[in-house]
């Protein structure tokens, strides 16, 4: 029997050199290994994808991690992509059929910054491509110049909806987060409630809730920010991992 619950990671597809290489970044391995205490396994995100329906049945939670990459639009709308928008097609063939799969199965999802966007999408919602060009919208992008301890600093508040989960988390009804993302959440996925808002009235955070009366919903919950920077030393951030790993425990329990 295993102590440690196993959590799958789907990894961006990059080139490194002539070769296609894949990769998750360190700071999601670490956030849950010391923020989740959960075992991390890379699920690769091969073209065309791996059937990984067994894998999934052996897994105790799923994490969505951010990445620079962009969704292709047309998995959500008729719009073209812009000139320079950087795609990567096989994690989104991968991530997007994993979701449904992990939510039929009961798996415990996590989904981070381009992971939300995922959820949103593989549920049938959509997204802006590109926030900051929106009237009435704040720049929610980083400045890529900056160095990294200022880039994923708290950059602006989020209201947590009231009775909702990160409420509980935070022990208040707001929270400061960081912020780099150039697209957004446009139509939010039926079965998604909103779990946290921007002052610009950005969706920031959803969780899963279908609604069907004595029929819980499997733990998912999306954030636009990035809860896995420094984990350990953000009681908030810190939090959101324990959670989803309570999740994962449970789940692995009822495996047995
Ligand atoms: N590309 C999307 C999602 C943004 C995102 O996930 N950023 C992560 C950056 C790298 C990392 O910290 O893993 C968007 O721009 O909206």
């Amino acid at each position: 029997m295993r102590s440690s619950p196993l959590v799958g990671l789907p990894s961006d597809r990059k080139q490194i050199g002539p070769h296609p290489f894949h990769a998750v970044g360190e700071k999601y391995l670490r956030a849950v290994v010391d923020g989740a205490g959960c075992l991390p396994v890379l699920l690769p995100s091969l073209s065309p994808p791996l059937d990984l329906g067994d894998l999934l049945d052996e897994l105790d939670g799923l994490v969505l991690t951010g990445a620079h990459s962009n969704i292709e639009p047309h998995h959500y709308s008729r719009e073209a992509s812009f000139p320079g928008n950087e795609h990567d097609p096989a994690r989104d063939l991968n991530t997007l059929s994993l979701v449904p799969r992990a939510i039929e199965r009961g798996l415990p999802v996590l989904a981070i910054c381009r992971g939300m966007q995922e959820v949103n999408v593989a549920l049938g919602g959509s997204l802006h491509q590109k926030v900051h060009d929106l009237i009435g919208y704040a720049d929610h992008r980083e400045n890529p110049d900056e160095p990294l301890g200022v880039r994923y600093a708290p950059a602006h508040p989020v209201a947590l909806a009231p009775g909702g989960w990160l409420e509980r988390i935070a022990g208040s009804s707001e929270a400061m987060v960081n912020s780099l993302h150039g697209q957004g959440i446009r139509e939010l996925a039926p079965g998604l409630v909103v779990e946290a808002t921007a002052p610009d009235g950005l969706v920031e955070a959803a969780r899963l809730d279908r609604g069907v009366s004595g029929q819980p919903d499997p733990f998912l919950l999306a954030v636009q920010w990035h809860p896995e920077w420094r984990v350990t030393e953000n009681p908030f951030y810190l939090g959101i991992f324990q959670a989803f790993a309570a999740a994962c425990r449970q789940r692995a329990q009822q495996r047995r």
